[in-house]
């Protein structure tokens, strides 16, 4: 059995396969405050279990899901220079975030021609993919939800306020809500421009906060949940994956 692990900074999503590619048996996403559902899941599974994950949610988190599923060794996904044929042109291949590496690998594993790999999590992460498996660049924006409360945070009259959004917005709400939606959306957009020419460019969409704007992007676009665990099953399927 394999169980697979994306620990973002808002939830943890996990994924329970036989194996690498094989059938999935059980999947779900949990809070960072309570890990017990992988204690759990660890005692329902019969040894042997291979543990491989993404995190960007720090080394204390790492250390906390090691204790819950009290397993010795977690095959965390390092980003490197290349893996699983797609190419990391970052001036500092670890720098780049493990969950957008894996989901680079997850986009090019599913999609033959360029695309632009969108996650609506915590953050926004856009990031354009060759055809040819080059990673060239992408962007790191608030996520919706951080763009409404750095509003709410950084003035007096701008409440945390349930907006709903509006291609004319007339009210604070409503201009808070679409303004934070068309920014997510412009952004998208915008990269994709870049791709749009290649046949078969596609964006491939995925994250908790992708039905906030899904309607609004005006390209052809793929939703995928959840790439980063697509990925992170790919590299467990290489021969010698990129994990330590
Ligand atoms: N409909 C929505 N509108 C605005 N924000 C949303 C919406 N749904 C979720 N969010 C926010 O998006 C962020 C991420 O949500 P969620 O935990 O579902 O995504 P995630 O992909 O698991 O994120 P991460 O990988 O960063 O942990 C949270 O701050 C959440 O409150
Ligand atoms: C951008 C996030 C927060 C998205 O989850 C994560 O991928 C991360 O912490 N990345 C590290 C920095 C980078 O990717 O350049
Ligand atoms: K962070």
């Amino acid at each position: 059995m394999i169980l697979l692990i994306d620990a973002g900074n808002t939830r943890i999503k996990w994924r329970l396969q036989a194996a690498a590619g094989g059938l999935i048996h059980d999947e779900g996403a949990i809070a960072h405050e309570n890990l017990a559902p992988l204690s759990r899941l660890r005692s329902t599974v019969a040894a042997p279990l291979r543990v491989v994950g993404s995190n960007v949610a720090g080394t204390e988190t790492a250390r906390r899901i090691r204790d819950a599923l009290g397993v010795e060794g977690i095959e965390w996904l390092r980003p490197g220079a290349q893996a699983c044929g797609v190419r990391n042109l970052y001036a500092e291949p670890g720098q780049l975030g493990a969950d957008r590496w894996a989901a680079l690998i997850g986009a090019h594993d599913l999609h033959a021609g360029a695309c632009l790999v969108v996650m609506a999590g915590t953050a926004t992460t856009v990031d354009l993919l060759s055809a040819d498996g080059d990673f060239l660049g992408g962007l790191i924006l608030p996520g919706v939800e951080l763009m409404q409360q750095s509003l709410a945070n950084g003035t007096a009259q701008l409440p945390l306020a349930a907006g709903s959004f509006a291609a004319q917005p007339r009210c604070t709400a409503d201009a808070i809500r679409s303004g934070c939606l068309q920014a997510q959306a412009g952004a998208i957009e915008r990269m994709f421009r870049q791709i749009a020419a290649q046949p078969g460019a596609l964006c491939l969409l995925g994250g908790g906060a992708a039905d906030a704007f899904a309607d609004l992007l005006e390209l052809p676009l793929k939703r995928f949940d959840n790439l980063v665990l697509h990925g992170l099953a790919t590299v467990a399927a290489q021969p010698a994956g990129n994990t330590a």
